[in-house]
């Protein structure tokens, strides 16, 4: 490959904005948690959507529409209820200007001052792209796992660029999770995430082919990252798994029933949002299992393509409970794959023989 080709292909560019840009965006929601009520709205499918939430998609919009202004957006939220709401919109609106940086260079890259409360709006509506198998395309979800958000538990600000319908580069901002890859899984604040002394948890990051790292999340400039591998298992009845808090996104009992087979004895860790990829990726845990409650659900890409490029540039495989890839080509939705199984490559194969035995037994 020639030189010039090589550079075009390893997006740099993209990854340092989109670390800068989750960076602000989770600056943003840690003031929201810290100073006040949170805003919340329900949507039309009676899940919870924050002030935090728009502020943090209007943010990241605004640097990626500054830095590619060609790319498309699927972002999860839209302004339709703040336009309806001024008090909200208002608040939204005195979130976005406030938070910045506070290295002037790194707020320089991200650039796309927002104007005025109107522009933001148009802003947060970018994010209606039908995704689909070309082009490039960034996917965001901007607090995914709301609900831990709101309960002071684990959320993530996720941000993933497909090319062609691959996931090319993911970054994903936890700030309640520890800041070092060695502390165990925890399902409330990590201990050393307090925010004493600026550390406020972590941010992961992959480029495909390029490995998956973590550095600790700042206020400003980007910290130093090393990489970060899935833990090397020798027996499966020795793994740790993880899955939702919220009994009603992924089949507790499924999972039970899936780990008793499997001889695991330890306890899930519950955690909400996509921190449960990168607590996999860094070895703090092993599986993570998100099995289906409901026949009709379909899982959306926001929800899953940081997480999956993650998990699998650290040494993992992703797949859905019948064993197939993520299809991110597909639009907004992943419509073909049911559920979530990540786990090391050497055993996820072992892992969903027992999903299907346990799965199939239902029907
Ligand atoms: N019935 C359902 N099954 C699976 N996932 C669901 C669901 N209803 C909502 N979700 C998704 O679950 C996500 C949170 O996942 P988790 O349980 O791993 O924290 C939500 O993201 P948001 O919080 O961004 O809306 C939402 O998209
Ligand atoms: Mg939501
Ligand atoms: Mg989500
Ligand atoms: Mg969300």
């Amino acid at each position: 490959m020639p030189l010039s080709a090589m550079a075009a292909s390893s997006y740099d560019k993209e990854l340092n904005v989109a670390l800068l840009a989750v960076q602000r965006a989770t600056l943003l929601t840690k003031s929201v948690f810290h100073n006040h009520a949170k805003g919340t709205l329900n949507k039309s499918d009676a899940s919870p959507v924050t002030i935090g939430d728009f502020g943090a998609q209007a943010l990241i919009i605004a640097a990626l529409q500054h830095n590619f202004p060609d790319d498309e957006i699927v972002a999860e939220e839209e302004a339709k209820d703040l336009r309806e709401n001024s008090h909200v919109r208002e608040t939204v609106w005195n979130l976005v200007q406030r938070a910045k940086l506070s290295d002037s260079s790194a707020e320089q890259v991200l650039g796309g001052e927002v104007e005025s409360a109107d522009a933001m709006l148009d802003i947060i509506d970018k994010g209606d792209s039908k995704g689909g198998s070309k082009g490039r395309i960034w996917a965001i979800d901007p607090i995914d796992g709301t609900k831990g958000f709101l309960r002071g538990g684990q959320y993530a600000v996720c941000l993933a660029l497909m090319v062609d319908g691959d996931v090319k580069v993911g970054v994903l901002g936890c700030p309640n999770l520890p800041v070092s890859d060695s502390q165990p899984l925890v399902e409330g604040i990590g201990a050393d995430a307090s925010d004493e002394e600026g550390k406020f948890g972590v941010l992961f990051s992959a480029v495909q082919g390029q490995g998956a790292e973590s550095r600790a999340l700042s206020k400003g400039s980007l910290t130093t990252s090393h990489a970060i591998n899935m833990k090397p298992i020798k027996d499966i009845s020795e793994a740790t798994f993880c899955e939702s808090v919220e009994a009603g996104h992924s089949s507790q009992g499924d999972a039970a029933a899936i780990a008793s087979k499997l001889g695991i004895t330890t306890p899930s860790v519950r955690m909400d949002s996509q921190a449960k990829y990168g607590s996999i990726a860094r070895g703090a845990g092993d599986l993570y299992l998100r099995l289906p409650v409901r026949a009709d659900y379909v899982e959306k890409i926001w929800d899953h393509a940081a997480g999956d490029l993650i998990v699998r540039e650290a040494g993992g495989m992703v797949t859905d409970v019948e064993g197939n890839r993520l299809n991110f080509r597909l639009g907004r939705t992943l419509r073909e794959n049911k559920g979530v199984i990540a786990a090391p490559r050497e055993v996820h194969g072992r892992v969903i023989e027992v999903v299907k035995e346990v799965l199939g037994a239902k029907v």
